[in-house]
C-alpha cells in the first residue's frame, strides 16, 4: 500500500482519432490527471502518430496537464513548436541525443517541465548525471512505437531503482510508467514505486461510458 498520490495519464494513442476532441473532453471528465500525447516520427520509432498542430487543437478541449512524450529524433529543433502548441511536460529519449543536458535546458527555456524516458534496453545509470535537472522520469515497459503491447517485467526493477534514486535526490520528480498498463500491472508498478501511470488500451477500453471506471480501476492499484 502506497501513500503517494497516484496520477493517471491516459494516452490518446488508443482514442478514436476521428473524434479526438470529444475523446479528450470525455477522458478529462472521467478523472484523468494528465493527458499523455505520444508523438512518433517513423524514424526514432517505427510508427507515425501526430505533431504540434494536433496538440494545439486539443489544447482548446481541456485544461489538464499536457504530458508530451517525444519519440522523435532529433528533438531540439521541435521543442519550441511543442511548447507553443501547449505542452506542459516534454519528455524525450536519451538515444535521440546527442546532448541530453542541452535538450533539458531547451525544454525549460521554453517554459515546460522536462522528462527523460528510458526504453527497456536503456540503463538506469543514464539518469544519474541529469537527475538534478529533471521533473519526470518515464520507464517504458514496452518498446516504444505501438499501443496494445505486453508489459515487460524487467521494468519493475528499473522503477524500484529509480524510486530509490529520486528519494535520495530529495527532489519532486514524477516517476511514470508506460506500456501494457492494466489493472494488474498498474498495481505492481505502483508497488515498485511509480506514481504516474500511462495507459492507452486500458483507459479507453469500452468507450466513453467506461472511462471513469477504467481510471478508477487503474488508480485502485494503490
Ligand atoms: O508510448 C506508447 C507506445 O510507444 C504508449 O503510450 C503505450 O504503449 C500505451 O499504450 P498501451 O497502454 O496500450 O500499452
Amino acid at each position: 500500500m502506497t501513500t503517494r498520490p497516484i496520477k493517471i495519464a491516459p494516452s490518446i494513442l488508443a482514442a478514436d482519432f476521428s473524434r479526438l476532441g470529444e475523446e479528450v473532453r470525455a477522458i478529462d471528465k472521467a478523472g484523468a490527471d494528465y493527458i499523455h500525447l505520444d508523438v512518433m516520427d517513423g524514424h526514432f520509432v517505427p510508427n507515425i502518430s501526430f505533431g504540434p498542430s494536433v496538440i494545439e487543437s486539443l489544447r482548446r478541449c481541456t485544461d489538464k496537464i499536457f504530458d508530451v512524450h517525444l519519440m522523435i529524433a532529433p528533438v531540439d529543433p521541435f521543442i519550441e513548436a511543442f511548447a507553443r502548441a501547449g505542452a506542459d511536460i516534454i519528455t524525450f529519449h536519451p538515444e535521440a541525443g546527442p546532448h541530453g543536458h542541452r535538450t533539458i535546458q531547451a525544454i525549460k527555456a521554453a517554459g515546460c517541465r522536462a522528462g527523460l524516458s528510458l526504453n527497456p534496453g536503456t540503463p538506469v545509470a543514464t539518469v544519474e548525471p541529469l537527475i538534478d535537472d529533471l521533473d519526470l522520469l518515464l520507464v517504458m515497459t514496452v518498446n516504444p512505437g505501438f499501443g496494445g503491447q505486453a508489459f515487460i517485467e524487467t521494468g519493475l526493477k528499473k522503477i524500484a531503482a529509480l524510486r530509490d534514486m529520486i528519494d535520495r535526490s530529495g527532489r519532486r520528480i514524477d516517476l511514470e510508467v508506460d506500456g501494457g498498463i492494466n489493472f494488474e500491472t498498474a498495481a505492481r508498478a505502483i508497488d515498485a514505486g511509480a506514481d504516474v501511470l500511462v495507459a492507452g488500451t486500458a483507459a479507453f477500453a469500452g468507450g466513453p461510458d467506461r472511462y471513469a471506471d477504467n481510471i478508477a480501476g487503474l488508480r485502485g492499484g494503490a
